[in-house]
């Protein structure tokens, strides 16, 4: 089975993913990682993330770089913001997530482009919102119990500023597929949010049943 899990920064998609990969005993992979990775190494090279051609360099980053503590700053997410804007760079991670959607017995990913581009077959399909107030306050405390000193006024204009540009990007942008369930989890509990997930996916499932007979 794939599932496919999408939405805005700290909506909770990765939270809700990692779940239901717990619960069907499914791997999962957060491909907001991957463009993280990207960023993080345009950065580390001192490359220019608004250059399509220094962008895609950087796809070739160390396998290393996907465990580094630094992709999860405000700074990284917001460059992977510009950087998988270029259509090349999403080029480059397709085929990787596209294997990892379609190995033997399925998987569970979370991401903006899961169920439109990577999986559009996906036999489940979520997409999570909250509002942009919740999503930054869940972000600043996450960010806090790391260390960081940004303020919560900046973690929400860069949330603003990252919806804004990954759902008018040209190529796969952030998008609700058309069979995708909605799961607004501002006002659920992490725990009632994965209770919803999971009743979600299995009315997904016994639809797909019932279209198939
Ligand atoms: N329903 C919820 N209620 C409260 N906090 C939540 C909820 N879902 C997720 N969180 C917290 O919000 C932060 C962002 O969640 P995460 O799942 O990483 O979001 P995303 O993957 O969409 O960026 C994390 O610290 C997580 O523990
Ligand atoms: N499937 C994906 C996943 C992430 N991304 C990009 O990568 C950035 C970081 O993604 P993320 O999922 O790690 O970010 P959060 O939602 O965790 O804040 C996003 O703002 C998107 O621009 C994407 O374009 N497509």
């Amino acid at each position: 089975m794939i599932i496919a899990v999408d939405g805005p920064a700290a909506s909770g998609k990765g939270t809700v993913a990692k779940a239901l990969a717990r619960h069907y005993n499914l791997p999962h992979l957060d491909t907001g990682l991957l463009y993280r990775a990207v960023a993080a190494t345009v950065r580390r090279l001192e490359l220019d993330p608004s250059k399509e051609a220094d962008a895609v360099a950087a796809c070739d980053f160390d396998e290393l770089t996907l465990a580094d503590p630094v992709l999860r700053s405000d700074e990284v997410g917001q460059l992977a913001s510009l950087v998988s804007a270029h259509p090349l760079v999403r080029a480059a991670l397709l085929a990787r997530q596209k294997r990892f959607a379609h190995q033997p017995g399925g998987a569970v990913l979370d991401g903006r482009d899961i169920g439109t581009v990577i999986a559009p077959d996906a036999d489940a399909k979520l997409f999570v919102k909250a509002t942009p107030q919740i999503r930054a306050k869940r972000r600043h405390a996450e960010l806090q119990s790391h260390g960081s000193t940004v303020s919560f006024d900046r973690v929400l204009a860069d949330i603003r500023a990252r919806d804004q540009r990954d759902a008018s990007r040209s190529t796969a942008p952030l998008a609700m597929a058309d069979d995708a369930a909605l799961l607004d989890t501002s006002f659920l509990s992490i725990e009632a949010s994965v209770e919803r997930a999971i009743q979600l996916v299995e009315g997904q499932r016994a639809r797909n049943k019932v279209n198939k007979l």
